[in-house]
């Protein structure tokens, strides 16, 4: 069994981290560590957990915890918070999914000036993978330190990756109006996140200057550079998807994230340019070629995505349509923030680390309706 022990135990990832691998069957869960409420009884703080495998726990607090006994530490902690626990347990050699935006990026200024952070863990940095499953199996195999990719980042990549790839993509201006469930800004208390100030409505934040515009331009900019790709995501990739190195263009994102009153989700319309005509037929057989052998990515290029579809499971759904009229690809992207999107991806991350089959503990399909 792998021992595993979650770190930020009692966040909106954090519990879903529980959800799964309490039923995950090749995990044992070690400890749940918590911030404000060590010592308290699992159930007392969630009783929904009551009668599971996990009914017993208490919540610990770090200062208690012994990294020794594990297999494997999840981090699911504020970024800023995590960089300092994640080096410190680094240091003594387990491994570990961090789930913050702290370790997602190689170049730490870069993470600096969108964080407006100090990171003062530079090297580590560097050792991190980035936790994109379907693209990067080789490195997260070998992987001490993966960096679970974000929600909006998981659905805005695994719909323009393919496209990376295109030689009549035109990356240099993509736009991407995405749209967040309210568990998508965690459990602490925010004016704006009241059922009052939240439901019923619908709201845009940070238009173009989200920090999220960064990670999707970082990692689409790193697939562009061959030495980049070649030395994490992996030269096997290469060879599969025929990958043309003639491309030289870099990428630019313009990003807007929006918040609607679901519980979970994240959708992004994506805005694509094509500099030569393209095809329905030619689109399909292009994300074929990346997703037709993925257990969790639904290619549906005859209907549109939908968030009901995938809420609750690891799942996404990916729609695009080609229109000549604008000569314009439109990417549809929908998943489960707290699933694919967070702790959904760790899991797979972690069965990819240990050699068991991908979708272990994660088969469930949407809660509908
Ligand atoms: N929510 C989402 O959809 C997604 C979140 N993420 C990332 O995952 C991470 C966790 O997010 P989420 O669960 O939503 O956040 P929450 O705010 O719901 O939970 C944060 C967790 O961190 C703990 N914590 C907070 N401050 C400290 C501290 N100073 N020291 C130790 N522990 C602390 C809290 O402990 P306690 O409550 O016990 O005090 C809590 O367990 C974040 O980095 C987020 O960006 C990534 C993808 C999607
Ligand atoms: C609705 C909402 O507030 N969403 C958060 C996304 C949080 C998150 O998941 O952050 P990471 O993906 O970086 O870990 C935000 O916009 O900051």
């Amino acid at each position: 069994m792998i021992k595993a022990s979650i770190i930020g135990a009692t966040g909106y990832v954090g519990i879903e981290l529980i959800r799964l691998l309490q039923k995950h069957p090749r995990v044992e869960l070690n400890e749940l560590v918590s911030n404000s409420r060590a010592g308290s009884k699992l159930i007392d703080v969630y009783p929904q957990f009551r009668g599971s495998q996990v009914a017993d726990y208490y919540l610990k607090d770090l200062s208690e915890f012994e990294v020794k006994d594990n297999d494997i530490i999840f981090t699911a902690l504020p970024h800023g918070v995590s960089q300092n626990i994640v080096a410190e347990l680094f240091d003594q050699g387990v491994k570990i999914i961090d789930l913050s935006g702290d370790f997602r990026y190689h170049d730490t200024d870069l993470y600096t000036e969108w964080y407006g952070i100090e990171h003062n863990f530079s090297e580590l940095a560097c050792k991190a993978v980035y936790g994109l499953s379907e693209f990067n199996r080789s490195a997260i195999k070998k992987a001490s330190l993966v960096a679970n990719p974000g929600c909006y980042v998981t659905a805005s990549l695994l719909a323009l990756l393919p496209l990376v790839n295109f030689s009549k993509a035109d990356l240099s201006s993509i736009i991407i109006d995405a749209k967040s469930g309210v568990s998508g800004a965690g459990k602490s208390l925010k004016q704006d996140l009241l059922f009052t100030e939240s439901y019923n409505t619908m709201k845009a934040y940070s238009p173009g200057t989200h920090r999220h515009s960064s990670e999707i331009e970082y990692i689409l900019n790193r697939f562009l550079e061959q030495s980049y790709f070649q030395s994490e995501f992996g030269s096997e990739f290469l060879a599969l998807h025929n990958f043309n190195s003639a491309n030289n263009q870099k990428a630019t994102v313009l990003f807007t994230p929006h918040l609607v009153p679901v519980k979970r989700g994240i959708f992004a319309t994506i805005y694509l340019k094509l500099n030569a005509e393209s095809s329905k037929e030619e689109l399909t057989e292009l994300y074929n070629s990346f997703y037709e052998t993925e257990k969790f990515i639904q290619l549906i290029p005859d209907s549109l995505p939908e968030l009901k579809y995938v809420a609750g499971s690891n799942y996404v759904q990916l729609g695009f349509r080609y229109n000549k009229r604008t000569d314009q690809v439109i990417i549809l992207s929908a998943l489960d923030n707290m699933l694919k999107g967070a702790a959904g991806q760790a899991v797979q991350n972690m069965n990819i680390m240990f050699n068991l089959a991908e979708e272990t503990g994660l088969e469930a399909t949407a809660l509908f309706p």
